[in-house]
């Protein structure tokens, strides 16, 4: 936070993120949190606004698909309406979602999606899409400033353990030594941005004087059983690899075109995922307060069980045979 700069910070029930982060700003002369519903009208005076509200991660928009419609549907209108009563400029993070199950690849910001309008995720793809329509009507009718992001899976420390998307799954689940659960078939591809990458863009491109929509990603592709397969060679090489069901309308392929990026804000990631995949490693591992070398007593603990157990069987067989 610059010094000249007051900032309001606003999160409802819905936050995912780390609280702990937020707790050092508490109590700073310039900084207010405020917990709100955007659902809710809301009053304040300010010159920017971020509107980042909306479970991102799909077991939770998916939880309540409702509530995830009227927060992309009536949150954006309330945000776009105290946009307009303040006169401040709006910046909306919007998705690679509205691409839906993507027929061009890399995706441009001119492809206009292949999205399922009844499927479980319209709730979130087709709720950006109307928030995007509802920041281009406020800005033609009205005159708006306005901002839209296309964020591509975005990923880093302070992810919320229990996120459920697939870098914060794989990466928790080869720290606690359990299988890395790739969905079927695995050969679907995501393009990974790690999160300092993703704020410098947004920074960028609010500061900047081009609406969008603007993708804002890494262009690195992966599949997810590549994915699975570096997790395991960066952070716990004896993990299984465990393939699992997976959900309706996971799109297949998925990769930002990012020239647009590149020639109006002047930005590209820096960060590969081979590097931001240990610095998320470092900050879950002190969360869930598995040290480094834990793995090897983990093992050595699950062996010992084993044995245990194993001692069990033979006694019991003893009691069985004896009987
Ligand atoms: O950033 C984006 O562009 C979008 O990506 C995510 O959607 P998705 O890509 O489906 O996110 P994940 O849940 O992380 O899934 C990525 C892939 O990993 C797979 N996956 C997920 C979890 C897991 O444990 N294992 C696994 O193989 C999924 O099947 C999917 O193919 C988020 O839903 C959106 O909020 C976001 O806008």
């Amino acid at each position: 936070m610059e010094n000249e700069k007051h900032e309001v910070i606003v999160v409802d029930n819905f936050f995912t993120g780390s609280k702990d982060n937020l707790k050092k700003w508490i109590g700073h002369p310039r900084f207010e949190l405020i917990r709100h519903d955007v659902t809710e009208p809301l009053l304040v005076e300010v010159d920017q606004i971020y509107h980042l509200a909306c479970p991102a991660s799909p077991i939770f928009y998916k939880y309540n698909p409702v509530k995830t419609i009227k927060t992309n549907v009536i949150g954006t209108l309330n945000m776009l309406g105290l946009a307009k009563r303040v006169g401040a400029r709006i910046l909306l993070t919007s998705t690679s979602e509205v691409y839906g199950d993507p027929l061009q690849h890399p995706q441009t910001e001119e492809y206009w999606g292949n999205v399922n309008p009844i499927g479980v995720r319209s709730c979130y793809d087709e709720g950006k899409r109307v928030a995007e329509t509802l920041m281009f009507d406020y800005h033609r009718q009205h005159g708006l400033e306005i901002r839209i992001a296309r964020i591509f899976n975005t990923y880093g420390p302070r992810m919320n353990i229990d996120d459920g998307r697939v870098v914060s799954n794989f990466i928790a689940q080869a720290i606690r030594g359990e299988p890395l659960t790739v969905q079927a078939p695995g050969t679907q591809t995501r393009s990974f941005c790690y999160v300092s990458d993703m704020v410098d863009g947004l920074i960028r491109l609010m500061e900047g004087d081009n609406t969008g929509p603007i993708n804002i990603g890494n262009p690195g592709e992966f599949t997810m059983m590549e994915l699975a397969e570096t997790v395991k060679e960066l952070i716990n090489p004896d993990v299984p690899v465990r393939i699992v069901e997976n959900t309706p309308d996971d799109p297949r392929q998925r990769k930002p075109d990012i020239t647009k990026a590149k020639n109006l804000l002047g930005w590209e990631p820096k960060v590969v995922l081979r590097d931001g995949l240990p610095l998320m490693e470092e900050d879950f591992r002190q969360r869930l307060a598995v040290p480094k070398n834990f793995i090897f007593t983990f093992i050595t603990f699950k062996f010992l069980n084993l044995i245990k157990k194993n001692i069990n069987i033979f006694k019991m067989k003893d009691i069985f045979f004896n009987a």
